[in-house]
């Protein structure tokens, strides 16, 4: 439903986004990931049409944005970062203006505009002025405008970026309700967002796709994913030496505030499971064990691994 081709964009000799390529089908909700300034947004613009590419191409629902942009932005719903409206106006006349310049006949916009206050649980603010309202109605009301159309593909950028954690909460609650029949993409630097509604993630760093998945398979690249966790009910200090034969053993470390002899972390070599061999080893040692435990690692660690903060940021 949403296919991004090699896409380019170059503002003079800056590359802000260098070949990002993904699909997405209906029922998918793609986390676009990526740190400050990665060019996620500007992805983003181009993917809706709001922005040139300087080489690749988009193509929503089939429709080539550049070569048939009415019918590409016909079956697109896109929610721009920062979600912007007009404050003076109230939601239902944002929405009638929005249905109307959308090219939707009155009909068409009172069964839009009823469907989606009720989807984005706008009732109780719908003839109070957009400036007047907290953040989290501003951006129902511009998840509101996205979602007017009805069309089966969305583009939602940081569609909980500055909400309060309830808000946060109901913005992804609505995203999965809309899931099912839709293809959405989802860009964001929260990574609580993609394991809370995401079924894949794509990962960018420096305007390039690092990493592309789901949740599940991009954790498992984090470097605890299969690790041991031991406690000991006693200190022994040559655990290291006495585990480092088990097979698919790495590395033994105590890392900084665990107990010193007591608490180890047992590091698997290329993520393979150990725990296996591991208390084998133990009960062949015959120490008594408070606590063993498998790390599944954090798509946290795996996203650090994986981009480069704003201060290494220098392109050209
Ligand atoms: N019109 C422009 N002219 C020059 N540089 C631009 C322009 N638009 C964006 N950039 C640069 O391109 C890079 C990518 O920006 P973009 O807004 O796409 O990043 P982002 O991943 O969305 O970041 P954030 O999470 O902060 O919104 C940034 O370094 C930005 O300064």
């Amino acid at each position: 439903m949403i296919e991004i081709v090699d896409l380019v964009k170059r503002f003079g000799p800056f590359t802000a986004v260098d070949g990002v390529g993904f699909h997405v089908g209906r029922g998918e909700v793609l986390g676009f990931l990526g740190p400050n300034g990665a060019g996620k947004s500007t992805t983003m613009k181009m993917a809706a049409g709001f922005l040139t590419p300087t080489r690749g191409r988009v193509a929503i629902a089939g429709h080539d944005v550049e070569r048939e942009p009415l019918k590409a932005k016909r079956a697109l719903g896109y929610l721009p970062e920062g979600a912007p409206s007009y404050g003076d106006m109230t939601p239902r006349s944002f929405l009638e203006f929005l249905g109307q310049v959308r090219g939707l006949d009155r009909a068409a916009i009172r069964l839009g505009l009823g469907r989606v206050v009720e989807q984005v649980e706008l009732e109780g603010v719908l003839d109070q002025p957009i400036d007047t309202l907290s953040k989290g109605f501003k951006r129902r009301v511009g998840l509101a405008g996205a979602i007017l159309h009805d069309p089966p593909c969305l583009i939602l950028d940081e569609p909980t970026d500055g909400l309060d954690p309830n808000q946060k909460h109901e913005v992804r609650n609505l995203i999965a309700r809309m899931a099912p029949d839709k293809a959405i993409v989802v860009s964001t630097h929260i990574l609580e967002e993609v394991e809370a509604v995401c079924t894949r993630a794509v990962i960018i760093d420096r305007g390039r796709v690092v990493a592309d998945g789901t949740p599940a398979q991009l954790v498992a690249r984090s470097p605890l994913h299969n690790a041991i966790r031991i406690s000991l009910a006693a200190v022994i200090l040559d655990m290291p030496s006495r585990l480092a034969d088990v097979p698919g053993v790495a590395r033994v470390v105590t890392p900084d505030g665990w107990r010193t002899g007591q608490d180890y972390l047992v590091l698997p070599n290329g993520s393979v499971s150990i725990i296996e061999g591991v208390a084998a080893r133990l009960r062949q040692i015959g120490v008594a064990v408070e606590n063993l435990s498998t790390e599944h690692g954090r798509l946290d660690d795996v996203f650090r691994q994986l981009t480069t903060s704003d201060a290494q940021k220098v392109r050209s």
